[in-house]
């Protein structure tokens, strides 16, 4: 029996299996204590610094390995009790939920995919009147707005069809995608095909408009909506568009069935071109200002347009959390998974669902996992109300509406548009101490740093049937971009008064603070890196031993560790669900992205901190042609464009290919000598072994491949001119 003497409504279970891990990190621990050893008692005489290099890099990975068994340490799972909660509770009695949806870009994010990541969300199990969908448009799109005209008018056929039919996922894009049709009942699958073929021929309408783009003046004229587009200069320059498509408390607001719709708003902000927007944290500042006008509902349901609901039990199942507490603490979000539904499951630019599994897992049972921008739902109060502590309530402006008063949606519109005017937050807490906050490009980590080091505990949680299913990068840019981004702004966190060292320290576990670091240490991780990857091949070509001999037995704690530590990765990654070629591939991402993106990051975040660049929110793109996508779904690595990036790439596969022909070429060894060779720099040949298996792809792409998602010449001839470069260098 819990609270109040009723039966709890989750359950918080530690995962099994720990004394495995835990005995593991130990070994691991006393392993590292003997390469340390080593490395300070076998110091050379000469070449000092590339030794001391190879330590400081070695002490960095041991640093970071603490760090992740600190979030591993300890890792919780939850499960609820959704039919106590109906016991418990009403189906009148359920609490608002109002969800946000954002999109920024309808070339970038195209308005098929928004709606239906708009109607998955409107579909779920829930009253439909205790919900209100808001969708924002960044982007200031006519089409976008046309689209959710569109569904609009099909969530009267949809939300039924999905009630009937219990269908999962209901984004009707995915489900239709993904189900056959209904073979058993002649009924049903009439209706099927009836809904099917509207939901296509909507498809196509909303296509064909976005291919065209711009809304036709026959159309314009179907909806006062649009009118609102004579004022609108550039997406960079508009006044504010709010337009209510389905009033929920309109008693003609219903399906076909005459069951109630949930409340359907667009929103795109004001935007002039001198005054900044804050990205994403701007756009959902101004939806929790204009949703408390309009439904005001106690919880925030926050999804990108690129992820759909795939379990329209979700929202009960959060709420299990907020309905309880845990020891003593009211519960600030829950936070789902990101997980990808990219229609072919294909992990060659890595697998975050997996990795990211644990990882947060571990963080829930250190004090909380972190906010990651998508599919959370939020306490209204903890986002947004409460300031230091829960005694001090910062009242916002827009609060102080009295939401009683039935208005009509025209009036509201007008009335509300305010709220989203780019002047509005100025001399306001907005963004420092109330909302989502700026200035940094992870809005969602420092928001959820921040939520928690007022005190609040958040929930991780991970149903059986995915709650969200949304997009990864299909190429390896936008992979690689979308993780400098994350790089870039996770470090401006941990240089900021925001750092959880700092910030947290009152309220935050320690351990807490700590398993942020995961995070925040992207960016240093990849000197070390880079250091291993160039360093030891360099120092091959030159003839400089870095590490024991292979017959010495110092060379057994440096292959117990690292061969330990990839297989109990490899064993981790397959528990989660992974496969082992998902696995080799996190690992060459784990590479590039460490040699690159968070590279790239550094350097940025010096640029910034002297002055002189600001940081931008590249949108990822959500949109490949049918070449693209064929490639994608052979698993085949694109590059296509000249990066700087994929130089880098290059020249260090280019470097280490170079570095192992050299060796294993040398005709001026003999047999005997061959194995002299091995034997003192076995470790390094193994490395660069390593770095050119982790590689093919590389070098496929730079001279194997004739499709347009090859490495341009111009990045391969660069890149052999750089290596070739260092080479010349290293051996004479
Ligand atoms: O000016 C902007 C820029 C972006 N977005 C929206 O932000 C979301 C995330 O953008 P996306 O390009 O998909 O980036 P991701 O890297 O996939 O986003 C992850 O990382 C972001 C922080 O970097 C978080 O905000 C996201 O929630 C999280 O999913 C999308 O819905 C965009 O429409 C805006 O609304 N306004
Ligand atoms: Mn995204």
């Amino acid at each position: 029996m819990g609270k109040n003497g009723y039966l709890p409504l989750f359950e918080t279970r530690p995962a099994r299996g720990l004394v495995f891990f835990r005995s593991y990190a130990a070994s691991i621990f006393i392993g590292i204590c003997f390469i340390c050893f080593h490395r300070v008692s076998y110091f050379p005489v000469t070449e000092r610094w590339v030794w001391v290099g190879m330590f400081v890099a070695e002490l960095w990975f041991s640093f970071y390995f603490f760090i992740t068994v600190i979030v591993k340490w300890n890792p919780v799972f939850r499960c609820t009790f959704k039919d106590r909660l109906s016991s418990r509770f009403e189906e009148e009695e359920l609490l608002g939920v109002d969800i946000f949806v954002c999109t920024a870009d309808p070339r970038l994010e195209p308005p098929t995919m928004v709606v239906s990541t708009v109607l998955s969300v409107m579909a779920y199990d829930y009253p439909p009147h205790k919900l209100s969908v808001y969708l924002s448009d960044d982007g200031c799109s006519d089409l976008t707005f046309y689209a959710l005209l569109e569904a609009s008018g099909f969530a009267q056929l949809w939300l039924p069809f999905c009630r009937k039919l219990k269908v999962e996922p209901t984004s009707p894009e995915a489900y239709f995608q993904t189900t056959p049709e209904p073979v058993d009942d002649a009924f049903m699958a009439n209706e099927w095909l009836i809904i099917k073929k509207t939901y296509e021929d909507m498809r196509i309408r909303i296509e064909s408009m976005t291919r065209l783009g711009k809304v036709p003046a026959d159309i314009r004229k179907e909806h006062k909506g649009f009118d609102e587009w004579d004022f609108v200069v550039s997406r960079h320059d508009h006044p504010s568009i709010l337009q209510i498509l389905i009033d929920g408390r309109d008693p003609n607001a219903i399906d076909i069935e005459g069951k109630a719709l949930p409340t359907l708003v667009y929103l795109a902000r004001e935007k002039r071109p001198q005054i900044h927007h804050n990205f994403k944290a701007g756009a959902l500042n101004a939806l929790i200002r204009i949703s408390s006008r309009i439904s005001n509902a106690p919880f925030i349901l926050n999804v990108d347009c690129d992820m759909h609901s795939n379990n329209s039990k979700a929202i009960r199942d959060a709420l299990c959390f907020f309905l309880d507490e845990d020891n003593g603490h009211e519960i600030a979000y829950v936070q789902y998974p990101q997980t990808f539904g990219n229609l072919t499951k294909n992990e060659i630019y890595g697998s975050l669902r997996v990795v990211m599994k644990l990882e947060l897992a571990g963080f829930d049972g250190n004090g909380g996992p972190c906010y990651i921008g998508t599919g959370c739902v939020h306490r209204r109060e903890s986002l947004c109300g409460m300031k230091y502590s829960k005694e001090l309530i910062v009242e916002s402006k827009a609060m102080k509406y009295d939401t009683k008063i039935i208005e009509k949606a025209s009036s509201i519109e007008e009335n509300c548009k305010a709220l989203a005017s780019c002047t509005y937050e100025e001399n306001t807490p907005w963004g420092k101490e109330m909302g989502v906050k700026y200035g940094c490009v992870v809005e969602d980590i420092l928001t959820g740093i921040c939520i928690q080091s007022r005190g609040w505990r958040s929930v991780y949680l991970t149903p059986q049937r995915e709650a969200f299913l949304g997009m990864v990068p299909t190429t390896l840019l936008d992979t690689l971009v979308q993780h400098k981004r994350w790089a870039e702004g996770d470090f401006q966190i941990f240089l900021s008064k925001h750092c959880p060292f700092v910030y947290g320290c009152q309220n935050m576990p320690l351990k807490l603070q700590l398993s942020y670091c995961i995070y925040l240490f992207w960016v240093p991780n990849c000197f070390a890196t880079l250091y291993y990857v160039f360093v030891p091949s360099f120092c091959l070509l030159k003839g400089i031993s870095l590490f024991p001999k292979i017959s010495s037995s110092w060379g057994i704690p440096y292959l117990y560790v690292i061969v330990v530590h990839r297989v109990q990765s490899l064993v981790e990654f397959v528990w989660l669900g992974g496969t082992v070629r998902g696995w080799l591939n996190e690992q060459r991402m784990w590479m590039f992205k460490r040699t690159t993106s968070y590279f790239f990051a550094a350097i940025d975040n010096i640029l910034k901190l002297c002055g002189f660049s600001k940081s931008a929110f590249i949108i990822t793109g959500k949109v490949a042609d049918d070449d693209l996508n064929r490639r994608y779904e052979q698993e085949s690595m694109e590059f296509g464009t000249s990066s700087p990036m994929f130089t880098v790439l290059a020249t260090l596969a280019l470097f280490n290919l170079f570095g192992l022909v050299v060796v294993g070429t040398n005709k001026a060894i003999n047999d005997d000598a061959r194995i002299k060779v091995f034997d003192i720099f076995g470790f390094q040949i193994l490395l660069c072994c390593v770095l050119v298996f982790v590689n093919l792809p590389i070098y496929q792409g730079m001279f194997f491949r004739k499709d347009s998602g090859k490495i341009p010449a111009s990045v391969t001839l660069r890149s052999i001119a750089f290596a070739l470069l260092a080479s010349t260098l290293a051996m004479y």
